[in-house]
Parts: structure tokens; sequence; C-alpha cells
């Protein structure tokens, strides 16, 4: 992982970003307090920094002998899931696409106890397999808007005139769990050996059953589409990494050692596939994982920005696209402006030397879960 200060010295800290990047002084605050925790070796943002629960969305950090289970957050294993279709574009109805991929909103109708257990995973959260989740989760049906590196691209079945599905969803109630069951008061974390260990255990299974989740919602998509797929990318970005006694953290950051990985930026603008270059050991193996958050959701249910937005607008892209969400405030919270400018933190990416662009894809058809009746009535009051 490269030469970095020993344990006991300042960690430490470099940020991907140009200097007009949009990054909150909230964020890189996080990121300052990251790298004072014990043990800390180094620590990275990305240029889709911003700020997070207990530590900076889109960042990575290196300790030795020490976990944060804190830092990964309750979504652990949540990632994008990347497919290509069999389905050209020219092919595709886009009327009854949205009538079908509305099935998604319900309970996968599969046998998810008998899965989880041919994957050894806990039988506990069954009955959300293959849900999407709320938040910024997604599914969402890709077309190619342009290829800079053919052979590249087709390594991800990325072709002319083809599509393909991006899955974003975790762990959905297992990581949480996982989370409790570990707590730790303070920012302190758990030395490896021992307590370390355990919470390790069980995020791994909680990582597994991420990535099952995102099969199974692709399966259901394909499904509905009527079509065959395969999976040519998964990249989680919320895990912890052991390597002998070093353990790298990554909140909101994608891993730039397992091949192309897309970057999206809002369900109203596009996706980039890029391929991570040889990178400085500063980086720490990690590119941004999205856009990252401008606007948090309060602000985006203020005045303004609410009374111009309808449903109809806000079930559009600008691409001729729709969004599949039932939920309107979630719409606001997750409009396209809370979002960073995508092109912009790749290219700060591109800039830093980590990533060259391979291919765009635009925005089909996004899937959003609506908020659970429940859960909306307490946002209201
Ligand atoms: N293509 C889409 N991208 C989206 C959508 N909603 C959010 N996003 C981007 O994904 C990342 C995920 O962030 P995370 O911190 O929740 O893991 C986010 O930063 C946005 O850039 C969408 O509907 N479609
Ligand atoms: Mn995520």
């Amino acid at each position: 992982m490269g030469n970095f200060p020993e344990a006991g010295a300042v960690a430490r800290i470099r940020l991907f970003a140009s200097s007009n990047a949009w990054i909150e002084g909230a964020a890189t605050r996080q990121l300052d307090q990251l790298a004072g925790r014990p043990d800390m070796l180094a620590v990275a943002g990305m240029p889709d920094l911003h700020p997070g629960h207990h530590a900076p969305v889109g960042s990575a950090a290196l300790a030795r002998g020490r976990v944060f289970p804190d830092v990964i957050g309750t979504d652990i294993g949540c990632g994008m899931q990347f497919w290509s279709l069999d389905l050209p574009e020219r092919r595709l109805k886009l009327d009854k696409a949205v009538e079908r991929m509305a099935v998604l909103e319900g309970a996968w109708e599969g046998n998810a106890a008998a899965l989880l257990d041919e994957h050894g995973l806990p039988l506990d959260f069954a009955a959300s397999l293959g849900t999407v989740g709320g938040g910024n989760h997604f599914c969402e049906l890709q077309a190619v808007e342009e290829i800079f590196d053919p052979a590249t691209a087709a390594q991800a079945g990325v072709v002319a005139g083809g599509l393909s599905l991006l899955v974003h969803s975790g762990s959905r109630g297992l990581g949480p769990a996982v989370l409790a069951h570990h707590h730790v008061d303070g920012t302190g974390g758990l030395p490896l050996e021992g307590a370390g260990m355990d919470y390790l255990a069980d995020h791994d299974l909680a990582l597994r059953f991420a990535r099952l989740n995102r099969q199974v919602i692709a399966g259901r998509a394909l499904q509905a589409l009527r079509t065959e797929g395969e999976e040519r990318i998964d990249n989680p970005h919320n895990l912890a990494e052991r390597q002998g006694d070093l353990v790298l953290h990554r909140k909101g950051a994608a891993p730039s050692d397992r091949g192309l990985v897309p970057i999206p930026g809002s369900r109203g603008s596009v996706t980039y596939l890029v391929e991570p270059l040889p990178a400085p050991p500063d980086a720490l193996a990690s590119l941004a994982h999205g856009a990252g958050r401008k606007h948090d959701r309060a602000s985006m249910l203020g005045g303004k920005r609410q009374v111009a937005s309808n449903l109809d607008r806000l079930t559009r892209n600008p691409y001729g696209g729709h969004v599949i969400c039932t939920d309107r405030q979630l719409l606001l919270e997750e409009a396209p402006e809370a979002y960073k400018d995508v092109t912009k933190v790749v290219a700060d990416l591109e800039a830093e030397g980590l990533v060259r662009v391979v291919a765009i894809l635009r925005p089909v058809l996004t899937f959003k879960t609506a908020r659970m009746k429940r859960e909306q009535g307490r946002v209201k009051r």
C-alpha cells in the first residue's frame, strides 16, 4: 500500500480535486478529523467528497491494527453493479418498460431463504432480498451516449446501440444490524485483534448479502424487460478491507483495483464508465463513487425548488427518459440539482491521472423506491 507514516505520527491527507471543485468546508473538516483517529496512516478525499454522518462520503482511510465500523456506516456493502443487456435500444418499448419495471416496488417472489441459505448468508433479512431500498438507491436502464475506447468498453458489454443496467443498492437491514451489534462509542474504533475481527466477519456477510441483493434486483429487472443479460461489474463503495495488519476503509469510494468503474451522476445526468490508471499510493486504490451530494435533503425541500417542480417534470429526464417513483418528496430530495456535476468530478479524476474515460451512458429509465407509508407520515409531522 506504499510508504505511509507510522501509527502515532500525523496521518497523510490527500484531496484529489481541483481548487474550483465544489467541496464544503464541513467535508474537509471531517477528512481532517478522520485523519486524527488513532492508528490512522493516510486518508484520501475524492472530488465527490461531501459531509457524512461519522466520516465524509467520498473518502478512503488506511489504519494499522484498527477498524472503524462507524466510518463504514450502516449500509455496509452498498455499491454499483453493472449489467449488459441482450436488448438493443431500438427494440426497447419504453412505455411497456415503465409499466413493467414498477414490479420492483414490491417484494421479490422468489425463494429468498433458499438462496441465502445456498450462499451461507443469514436469513433475518430475507424479506428485503431483491429490493432496492430507499434514498438514493436505484435501478437504472441506460443507453450508450458515446464510446471513446470500443475495445475496452466491449469488456463491459458496452457497444453502440446497446442497453445496460446499473443497480445501486446495499445490504438493506443487515448492514445496520451489524453496525448496531458492534457499536463503539466515540471515534476509537476496534482493535483488529479480537473485537475488530469479529466485526469484519459480520461485515463480510453484509458485503456478500449486498452483492447478492444487487444480483436479484438485476434479475427481476431483466425479467420485467423480457431480456437476458450478464453481470459485468460489481463495485462496492462502503467497505473495509484487511491486508495483514492494515485496514483500508472506503466510505463512498469506489475501489480502483477491480477493473472498470461506473461513476453515475444523478437520475438526470450521464454515467461515466472509466478505466482506473496506475495511481499513486496516496489515492488508496480508490476513486469517486458518484457525483456526490451538493445540497442536503432538507434544502432540496425548500420553497423555491419545490414550487418550481411538478410531478411531470420530476419524473422525466433531460434525455427523454422516465423516472419511476411515486414519492414526490423523495423525487425532490433526489432531484438532479441535489448532486454535483459528474462531468467535473470525472474531469478532476482525469486531471489527477487516476482514470481514463471509456464510455458515457445516459439514463433511459430510473426506478426509485417510494418511502414506506409509515416513514412518510413521520417525515411530514
Ligand atoms: N444514474 C444515477 N445516479 C444517481 C442516482 N441517484 C444518485 N446517483 C448518484 O449515485 C451516487 C450514490 O451515492 P451514495 O453515497 O448514496 O452511494 C450519488 O453520489 C449520485 O451521484 C440516480 O437515480 N441515477
Ligand atoms: Mn451507495
